[in-house]
């Protein structure tokens, strides 16, 4: 289980397209084809982060929780971010047909939002979301990385030094509400965080426009 976590992480945060990014050779069609995609997921993620903050309010036995999630729910105020992006970019938004692979993850984060899933469970999905961009983009980032300069807003967005301490908050929080629960939930945890590093690879593929 740990070796299959570990590959599925690389190939998650190492996969193609952001190499492609990292090395400057990528494809610009590509980078549009995500940044479309992109725009319809957070739309959908806005509702999911919402409901995390629900499942705080009710569940936690630490205040700061929800502290963390109206930070997180804050910056996804990224929808306007994209809309000035995409014009950059002359990618329309409005008529973006939605991707299988997309359609797929957000069908994942509306089961995600049921009251009975557990807060367990869906913190541990919301900090492996949010890490994939993470770590991903902060690789773009890094020294010796030739990350062409008109992509670096967006590398930024999600590779900054704050957004890498937000990820370290909820991943603080994941642990310890991990350390205190059941193995069932401990289980669903697992399998949770396998499937968002499956549909995070999957989607990354889509850029490519050929999956
Ligand atoms: C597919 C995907 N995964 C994670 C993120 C990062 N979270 C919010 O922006 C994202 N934008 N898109």
């Amino acid at each position: 289980m740990w070796a299959k976590k570990h590959l599925l992480y690389t190939e998650a945060t190492r996969h193609p397209f952001i190499l492609s990014i990292r090395d400057g050779s990528v494809d610009l069609s590509s980078f549009k084809r995500w940044l479309g995609q992109d725009y319809v997921f957070v739309r959908e993620f806005v509702p999911f982060v919402a409901s995390v903050l629900i499942k705080a309010s009710k569940k936690s036995d630490d205040g700061n929780d929800m502290e963390v999630i109206l930070g997180g729910l804050a910056s996804l105020n990224e929808i306007a971010w994209f809309k000035s992006e995409a014009s950059k970019w002359d990618v329309p938004l409005s008529n973006t047909v939605v991707h299988k692979a997309n359609q797929n993850y957000r069908r994942f984060l509306e089961n995600l939002m049921l009251p009975e899933v557990d807060y367990a469970v869906a913190i541990t999905a919301f900090w492996a979301i949010e890490a994939v961009y993470q770590e991903s983009f902060a690789h773009c980032l890094e020294d010796g990385s030739k990350t062409p300069s008109e992509l670096q807003d967006t590398c930024q967005r999600w590779g900054n030094e704050g957004f890498g301490e937000y990820c370290r908050s909820l991943q603080k929080i994941a642990n310890r509400c991990l350390e205190k629960a059941s193995s069932d939930v401990l289980t669903k945890a697992e399998v949770t965080f396998l499937r968002v590093l499956e549909h995070e690879v999957e989607f990354w593929n889509m850029s490519h426009g050929c999956a």
